[in-house]
C-alpha cells in the first residue's frame, strides 16, 4: 500500500479565504494549499488590505467585515477563476473604494457575465474594460443592499458560489434563483463552509435564500484535495496489485471530486473508502464504460488519460464547460490523445476514446496544469512522454512531478 500525502484543497482554501477576510476576527487556517491559485487569491487580498500572516502549516487572515481596507487596488488574479470571480465580489460588498482586477490571457477569455450581470443587477457600479462579462473590470464599491436573483450557473457554479458567499455582506441578505446548474456539488463545499463560518443558507430546490449579518471567524483545516488525488488513484487503477491511500479523504469529504473513485470502481478498481482515507487498488483488467461528469468534470482530463488502457472503449458525457477552463479540454484531450496514436472523438460536450497502445509524444499542455498531470498517469504505461510547459502543474500542484517521480520509485523498488 502506497500512502500518498495530497496538498490542500484549491476550491476549499480560496472559500476560506473569502470568508476569513470577511469575517468578524481572525481565522487560522490549516493546511492552506499554497499553489499559484491561491497565493494569487491571497495576494489579491493582500492588495485589498486584508493582514495575512503565516506560520508552520497554517495561514492566519484578519477579517474585515466593513470590506477591503484599501481605497483603491488594482490586483491581478493570474490563471484562477476562484480568484477572478470570488474575489471582485467580495471587493463589491466594500463600503468605499475602487478596485480594477485583470487576469491572465486565458482568464480573461473565460466569461463570467451572469456573475457581473448578477452584481450590476444588484446596484454595483461595474465597468468593463474590454469585451463585456470579462476580465479586465474595475469596481466602484458603495456597499449592497441585497434583494432577489436569477441566475444561469449553467457555464460555471462559481458564480453562484460567489453569489452566495456575498449573501451575508449585504444589508438585506440574497434570495437567488437558479435556472441552471453546472458542477453542482461544489456548490454543497459553499453551503458547508459558509455554515462553519456561521451562516446557514435555506434551499428549497432552485431557491437560495443568504441571511444578512456577516461571518464569524473561526479554525478551519482544510482537507487535501480530491481533483490531485485522482491522478493518483488514476495510477494505482492503472497498475494491476498496486494499491494507493489517500488519508483525509473519507466519508465525510467535502469534494465531489472524490467521486472519481466511483468512476474506477465500474471500470474494475476496488474502492475502500473508510471514515478518514480512501484506497483504490488496480484490477488485472480495466473495463470500458459510458459516464456522465457533469458534476465532476475536473476529473475528466484523468479519465481521458487512463482510457485507452481500458478493454473497450471510454465515453464521457456531459462536460461541455470543459471547454471553457485552462484550455479547451475536450479538445487538448483528444489532441494529445491522438499524439500518442490513440483513436479519440469529441463532441460538443463529449469525448470518446477506442482501446489502444500509446507511444511516445509530447504532449501539447495549452499550459492547463490537468493536462500534465493526467498525461504523467498514462506515462505509467508509456515510456518517453514529454510537456511543452511541465511546470503549469504550478496552478495547483508546484509538487507534482516529485510526487509522481515518488509513486514510480516506489512502485519499482
Ligand atoms: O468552485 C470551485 O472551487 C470550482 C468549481 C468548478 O468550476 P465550474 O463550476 O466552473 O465548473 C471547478 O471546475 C473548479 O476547478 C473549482
Ligand atoms: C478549472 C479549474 O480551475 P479554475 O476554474 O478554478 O480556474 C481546475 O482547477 O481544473
Amino acid at each position: 500500500m502506497t500512502v500518498i500525502d495530497i496538498p490542500g484543497s484549491k476550491s476549499v482554501t480560496a472559500r476560506a479565504l473569502f470568508l476569513a477576510a470577511a469575517a468578524d476576527g481572525t481565522t487560522t487556517l490549516l493546511r492552506p494549499l499554497a499553489s499559484d491559485d491561491t497565493e494569487g487569491f491571497a495576494e489579491g487580498l493582500r492588495a485589498l488590505g486584508y493582514g495575512i500572516e503565516r506560520t508552520p502549516g497554517a495561514w492566519h487572515i484578519e477579517g474585515r467585515p466593513e470590506g477591503p481596507a484599501a481605497a483603491e487596488a488594482d490586483v491581478h488574479c493570474r490563471d484562477g477563476a476562484t480568484t477572478a470571480r470570488f474575489l471582485p465580489t467580495l471587493a463589491a460588498a466594500g463600503a468605499s473604494g475602487t478596485y480594477r482586477f485583470d487576469a491572465s490571457a486565458q482568464m480573461r477569455r473565460r466569461p463570467l457575465g451572469p456573475l457581473t450581470g448578477a452584481l450590476r443587477t444588484l446596484g454595483v457600479d461595474l465597468r468593463h474594460e474590454g469585451a463585456e462579462g470579462h476580465h479586465p473590470l474595475t469596481i466602484a464599491a458603495h456597499g449592497i443592499e441585497g434583494g432577489e436573483l436569477t441566475l444561469d450557473a449553467g457555464q460555471s457554479s462559481q458564480y453562484l458560489t460567489a453569489l452566495l458567499m456575498l449573501g451575508p455582506l449585504t444589508a438585506e441578505g440574497l434570495r437567488i434563483t437558479v435556472t441552471d446548474l453546472v458542477s453542482a456539488p461544489y456548490v454543497e463545499i459553499t453551503l458547508a463552509m459558509m455554515r462553519a463560518f456561521g451562516v446557514e443558507v435555506a434551499r428549497e430546490g432552485d431557491v437560495f435564500t443568504v441571511p444578512p449579518g456577516g461571518y464569524r471567524a473561526t479554525t478551519y483545516a482544510v482537507e487535501p484535495d480530491a481533483s490531485t488525488a485522482s491522478y493518483f488513484f488514476a495510477a494505482a487503477a492503472l497498475t494491476p496489485g498496486r494499491e494507493v491511500t489517500v488519508p483525509g479523504l473519507g466519508t465525510g469529504a467535502l469534494q465531489g471530486d472524490i467521486g472519481f473513485t466511483e468512476v474506477l470502481r465500474r471500470m474494475g478498481a476496488e474502492v475502500r473508502i473508510t471514515e478518514d482515507a480512501t484506497t483504490v487498488r488496480g484490477p488485472e483488467r480495466l473495463a470500458g464504460l459510458t459516464v456522465n461528469m457533469r458534476d465532476i468534470s475536473d476529473t475528466m482530463p484523468t479519465l481521458a488519460g487512463i482510457a485507452p488502457f481500458a478493454d473497450g472503449p471510454v465515453r464521457i458525457e456531459d462536460v461541455a464547460n470543459t471547454r471553457v477552463k485552462e484550455c479547451d479540454r475536450l479538445d487538448a484531450c483528444a489532441q494529445n490523445l491522438t499524439r500518442l496514436g490513440v483513436t479519440a472523438r469529441t463532441g460538443p460536450d463529449w469525448i470518446e476514446t477506442e482501446p489502444g497502445t500509446p507511444r511516445a509524444a509530447e504532449i501539447a499542455t495549452h499550459g492547463d496544469h490537468r493536462i500534465v498531470m493526467s498525461f504523467a498517469v498514462t506515462g505509467l504505461r508509456t515510456p518517453g512522454i514529454t510537456y511543452d510547459d511541465p511546470g503549469c502543474v504550478r496552478k495547483t500542484f508546484p509538487g507534482f512531478h516529485d510526487a509522481f517521480a515518488d509513486l514510480r520509485k516506489a512502485w519499482r523498488a
